[in-house]
């Protein structure tokens, strides 16, 4: 006999039982347990270890519902195996109603590998899911709410919205990418090297991200680079297909650019180089580093090899496959993916270069397709208070930060509260280079933003984008986004002192040291700390993780 409690029509007990190694489906499941929805229910819910709860102990008016991680490879929690036992073990279990939310990480090869496989043998046992089984990864903390809403719907006698439910992330992942179309390309400046903002469509692909993550672009190597190489390898049969033409597309797919030490040390045998040789030792490790920077393949080569030593298939051979690209993501909406890129495109050596996948990118167009894969980034993302946000960026850097914003805006429009947020944006050119100018003016107009000062290095006076002179009115040629950070020092100190959080993005050569130098200066000017105490001030956000950094 059915009986309402509250607003939730429930029949019999309900049972939550979480598997759960680290604490994260223990916590989850707790919470569950705390909804009033369910602690109006009293006694009739009980929150156990997976593994004490009996499959045959489950009546047809009782509702299983299950939170567990998966561990090892695909392995449930020690304490959720001896559910998963005794459910192998049952011949029927066709009284069995269950719901699962599986967490996981996409980064191991069978993500939620436990989750879907009880599923799979509930299912075998004629057991029935009351909700689509969930699996979520370090997104988790957004599915649960979606979640716990459709349980609540459910349990109230909405049967179809447990079946309407689609929380399910994909593992998409180097060998096996999503293809996302590209629907949308716009130049952001005027001036080469040219950004571009690249929109991709990921509707339907059950692929999961959140602002600050990292999108994945397995490149397709430039066709003129691969013309070079064949040239250089065999000058005579480069117009003809050669008899190894599955090896010449080969070519095509091994990484070109980024050279390993492996790669090296085999060419280095090949061709019995002595001076390549003397370059690999550990002791020469700058003057490698400095030889590579700016080269390719063919470079190598070019200078140290003998188109007798090195054949084609030893090149196919001894290459890596292509290496994925990482891309910052500039969005936050499920259905798309923005990317910002900037050209890469220089001429050296009597060469024109370009950049692997940033060539690719460059000459993508609307309609095309991109083999991409998202990585999770925790440490990057925003955090659930609304302690102030410092958000610093250089050229492109500033793409994580659109994606920010985005979702500062989303949950503007939902009515809830938003922290204070200062960009700190630098570029070369005021006239040309700044990215997103429009956008960002959008956002301090409606309040998502509270200021954005920029700071253009090549001799442009510096503005406020809101239209105001920034304090900064006689720019000197150089001046970078740590300066305007000190100019701007006791409002960042009073921004600090009220918690903020700062986040970082841009050239791995400076930007970081930069920044944490500009701090360092605030704390002493503004905050009245000697140079140790202001040492230490830095030391303590870095060790908080209040800075945090997306170097590049
Ligand atoms: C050593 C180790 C192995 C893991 N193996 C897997 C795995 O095979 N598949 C998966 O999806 N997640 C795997 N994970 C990720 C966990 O499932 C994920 O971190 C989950 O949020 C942990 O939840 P818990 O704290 O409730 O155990 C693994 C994590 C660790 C630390």
């Amino acid at each position: 006999m059915s009986a309402s409690i509250g607003q939730v029509t429930a029949t019999g007990r309900i049972v939550i039982g979480y598997g759960s190694e680290s604490g994260n489906s223990q916590h989850l499941a707790q919470r569950l347990a705390q909804e009033p929805f369910m602690q109006a229910l009293g006694e009739r819910v009980e929150l156990q270890e997976l593994g004490m709860v009996d499959p045959h102990g489950l009546g047809v008016q009782d509702r299983l519902i299950i939170i567990t991680s998966s561990f090892g490879d695909g392995e449930p929690p020690a304490n959720a195996s001896d559910f998963l036992d005794a459910v192998r073990m049952a011949d029927v279990l066709h009284e069995l109603h269950y719901a699962i939310f599986g967490l996981g990480d996409t980064a191991y090869p069978t993500f939620c590998g436990f989750s879907k496989d009880l599923d799979e043998t509930l299912e075998s046992r004629a057991a029935t899911a009351f909700v689509n089984r969930v699996d979520a990864d370090s997104s988790y903390e957004v599915f649960f709410p979606l979640w716990r809403e459709t349980l609540f719907k459910v349990l109230q006698g909405d049967a179809k919205a447990g079946k309407a439910l689609n929380l399910r992330v994909m593992a998409y992942s180097e060998n096996n990418s999503y293809p996302a179309v590209v629907v949308q390309r716009e130049t952001l400046n005027r001036r080469a090297p040219l950004a571009s903002h690249l929109r991709l469509d990921i509707s339907g692909s059950g692929m999961f991200y959140r602002p600050g993550d990292t999108l994945y672009v397995v490149p397709d190597n430039p066709p003129e680079l691969i013309e070079r190489i064949l040239f250089w390898l065999e000058p005579d049969a480069s117009a003809q297909p050669l008899p190894d033409d599955r090896n010449r597309t080969a070519l095509a797919g091994r990484e070109l650019r980024q050279l390993g030490r492996a790669s090296l040390r085999e060419l280095a045998r090949l061709s019995g180089n002595e001076e390549l040789k003397e370059l690999l030792k550990i002791s020469q490790k700058k003057q490698l580093d400095a030889y590579l920077y700016g080269r390719d393949v063919l470079d190598v080569l070019q200078d140290f090899c003998s188109p007798d030593t090195v054949r084609l298939n030893d090149l196919v051979r001894l290459l890596p496959e292509c290496l994925p690209r990482a891309y910052s993501i500039a969005s936050s909406d499920p259905d798309h993916i923005d990317l910002c890129v900037r050209d890469v495109a220089y001429h050296a050596r009597g060469r024109d270069y370009q950049g692997i996948a940033t060539g690719h990118l460059g000459h993508v167009q609307v309609g095309d397709t991109l083999g991409v894969f998202t990585q999770s980034n925790p440490s990057f993302h925003l955090p659930t208070d609304t302690a102030p946000l410092i958000l610093v960026g250089t050229g492109v850097g500033i793409a994580p930060f659109i994606g920010f914003l985005a979702q500062l805006e989303q949950t503007h429009v939902q009515g809830q509260p938003i922290p204070h947020t200062s960009l700190f944006f630098g570029d070369r050119h005021a006239d040309s280079d700044f990215l997103y100018r429009e956008r960002l003016e959008q956002w301090q107009g409606q309040g998502i933003l509270q200021s954005v000062v920029t700071a253009f290095s090549r001799g442009d006076s510096p503005t406020d984008a809101g239209g105001q002179a920034s304090s900064a009115a006689t720019a000197t040629p150089r001046r970078y986004v740590q300066h305007a950070m000190l100019e701007h020092a006791d409002s960042l100190w009073a921004l600090l002192s009220k918690g903020a959080r700062v986040y970082v993005c841009g050239n791995k050569a400076y930007l970081g040291q930069a920044v944490e130098q500009a701090l360092h200066d605030i704390a002493r000017q503004s905050g009245g700390l000697d140079d140790e105490q202001a040492h230490t001030f830095v030391q303590n956000l870095l060790l908080e993780q209040r800075v945090k950094h997306e170097l590049f």
